[in-house]
């Protein structure tokens, strides 16, 4: 695995910043993706939203069991988004807004500053799309998520 790129954010502390997209729906980024990918991102106009796949550069550590921001309940990792897991590896849909050259610009973005990039993929509702799901321990609203900012708890 390598880095393609890297995501540029206005958070440049772990604390007190978005826990989710839905908390960062104003928030602007870019991507800078390495010259040698640049052909990659051929075709990708016209997608609205990309996941972009990254490293939790700053988590030091892996916790099997975590206690999530959106919970007060210890939960197994494989069960939350938290940073502390095996490979360190986080996920995100964002809004696509335009392409030059090989800057992205992104909205709705809840990555540290320097955040390295390892994939993007567009986002397509008829493979994506999951009409009806559950979401076990997680019962915040939509609202609540979009309210709430981090913590230490991953850090150090
Ligand atoms: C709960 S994770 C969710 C990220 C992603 N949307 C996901 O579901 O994989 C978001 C939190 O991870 C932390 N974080 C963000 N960027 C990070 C980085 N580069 N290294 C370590 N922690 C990071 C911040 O505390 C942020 O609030």
């Amino acid at each position: 695995m390598k880095r393609i790129g890297t995501i540029h954010t206005p958070f440049t502390v772990l604390q007190d910043m978005p826990i989710q997209p839905k908390g960062a729906k104003e928030v602007i980024g870019t991507i800078d993706l390495e010259e040698r990918y640049r052909e990659g991102l051929d075709d990708l106009e016209g997608f609205s939203h990309i996941y972009l796949l990254y490293e939790f550069h700053m988590a030091k550590r892996t916790a099997l069991k975590v206690t999530p921001f959106m919970d007060k309940t210890e939960r197994g990792v494989f069960a939350t988004r938290s940073p502390l897991r095996p490979n360190h590896i986080g996920l995100s849909i964002v809004r696509l807004i335009k392409i030059e050259g090989r800057t992205l610009t992104i909205q709705g973005i809840d990555v540290l500053d320097g955040t390295p990039l390892l994939d993007i993929k567009p986002y397509i509702a008829p493979f994506d799309e999951v009409k009806e799901s559950t979401s076990g321990w997680m019962k915040a609203s939509a609202e609540e998520v979009s309210r709430k900012r981090s913590d230490d708890r991953f850090v150090g």
